[in-house]
């Protein structure tokens, strides 16, 4: 064999018209030419040729898929951050194919993540998506190729069709959104924010609005004040207005600020998007908003909690030991002035301190309503007690279940026993869980719990 300190130069094979399809073929020829004329022995030989020739279909594979695919396929990108990427998944897992790619990713199935089923073997269930590679599927009759891509934070998926038109991937996309809206239907899709983008962090199943209990004209009016502004939006552009609603929900820790704000989105089927100002700045805030959908519910749960506090001779207040939030008043302020936002959203602000909020924050505009959650009086107490030990239909008798009546007549016994606007709801409803096969029980030992939460409270107190 030659070398080069032998004067021997390595002659540049000649271009072929080979070399003009597959870039680099006649290198990749005249090196197995030189193989197959050099004095090594034949196995050696045999396996070089091999691994060059396996090498080569590769590559060559891969290139003409590249240009049948440039010159003859229409191609779909979804982008991680869109739901559009959760249309396509869902519709995928429910493939038997999708488990046959050969690199598979296992999650667990996000709509059943925080669910305790009945039956242990459905808890946590796993569902499976291609993962890193392209694999064919055929759907109605055309070959689509689904290909994926992980990055570091995010998923590049692109599906390709053979053949001149873009059609039957709009078709695919159509079917993977109605399956999508019809499996989210009776669900509440809760968004919360991510390394600065929306992410899905849950599905709820909706709750009914006459589960949260508080003074029910109050209830209905806020009911139809939403209402109407959703009916409205030609009324507000006629006007030159900013379409969005803004509300205050303002009282005790567990009182139903956030089981409201969720009851409201299942009446109106609207999504939640959920913001915590604790790890935001003013830029990834900004962006978040203009990022929201035309219609949905924005909570901005706890609002007082991070810093963000009544602003006095330009300085900010704030409680000892209190997280300062990176986003500043005026941030916050201009996002919720709306200028850059999709119009129509309803802003739902929660705290427990609406007293330490900045004047501005709360300012008629930016809130349009604020609405007191109370702790219990009687006639609260009496539905806690009834939504407790009243049966549904779905359920059945058990040991203990006490007829209609008597029901009624517990009801009045222990909502007699609550003292007034004291205890929270939440605080009410733990006690009854403790009971929750026996109302008798429930109201034999209320007089008692009253007594401790008291004692427990006053000791708080002290310490606090
Ligand atoms: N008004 C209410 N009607 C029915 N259930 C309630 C009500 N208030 C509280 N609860 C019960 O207490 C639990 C906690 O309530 P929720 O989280 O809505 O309170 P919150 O006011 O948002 O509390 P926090 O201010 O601490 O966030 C709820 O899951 C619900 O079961």
């Amino acid at each position: 064999m030659h070398a080069h300190g032998d004067g021997y130069m390595p002659m540049r094979p000649p271009m072929s018209i080979m070399d003009v399809f597959f870039p680099g073929f006649s290198t990749v020829t005249a090196s197995a030419q030189q193989l197959l004329v050099g004095d090594e022995n034949t196995f050696v030989r045999l396996l070089c040729m091999g691994v060059i020739f396996a090498t080569f279909v590769q590559y060559a594979t891969a290139y003409a898929k590249k240009l049948i695919d440039r010159h003859f396929g229409r191609t779909i990108h979804i982008p991680f951050t869109d739901e559009s990427y959760d249309m396509v998944i869902h519709w995928i897992r429910q493939q038997l194919f999708s488990r046959k790619a050969h690199s598979v990713i296992a999650r667990i199935k996000t709509e059943e993540r925080t669910f305790v089923q009945d039956q242990p073997a459905r808890e946590k269930p796993l569902c499976y998506s291609p993962w890193q590679g392209s694999f064919n599927f055929s759907y109605n009759g055309h070959q689509l190729v689904f290909h994926t891509r992980a990055n570091e934070y995010s998923e590049d998926i692109t599906i390709t069709a053979i053949g001149t038109s873009s059609d039957i991937l709009f078709e695919w996309m159509e079917e993977c959104r109605a399956q999508y809206l019809a499996f989210v239907r009776e669900k509440v899709t809760i968004f919360q924010h991510q390394d600065g983008i929306w992410k899905i962090n849950s599905r709820r199943a909706a709750k009914d609005i006459s589960t949260v209990i508080m003074d029910e004209n109050l209830k209905y009016s806020i009911l139809k004040d939403i209402q109407e502004f959703l009916d409205d939006q030609k009324w507000y552009i006629n006007r030159g207005m900013l379409y969005k609603r803004g509300y205050l929900l303002h009282g005790d820790p567990g009182t139903g600020k956030s089981s409201f704000c969720w009851s409201i989105a299942s009446h109106f089927k609207l999504e939640i998007y959920s913001l915590n100002l604790s790890n935001l700045t003013d830029n990834t805030l900004s962006r978040l908003f203009t990022e929201l959908p035309s219609r949905c519910i924005v909570f901005l749960e706890d609002v007082d909690a991070v810093g963000l506090e009544r602003e006095i001779a330009g300085k900010a207040q704030s409680r000892q030991n209190t997280p300062r939030s990176e986003v500043s008043l005026s941030g916050l302020l201009n996002v919720l002035d709306g200028v850059s936002s999709p119009e129509g959203r309803i802003l739902m602000m929660s705290t427990n301190r609406p007293h330490a909020l900045d004047e501005a924050l709360i300012r008629p505009g930016r809130v349009d309503k604020k609405i007191l959650f109370k702790c219990a009086d009687s006639y609260m107490a009496a539905q806690l007690f009834r939504k407790i030990f009243q049966k549904q239909p779905n359920e059945d008798k058990k040991l203990g279940d006490v007829g209609e009546d008597e029901l009624e007549r517990l009801t009045k016994a222990f909502a007699s026993q609550i003292p007034e606007e004291e205890f929270s709801p939440a605080t009410i409803e733990n006690f009854l869980l403790q009971h929750k096969h026996s109302p008798v029980h429930a109201v034999d030992g209320v007089q008692e719990w009253v007594v401790n939460e008291r004692k427990a409270a006053k000791a708080w107190t002290v310490v606090s």
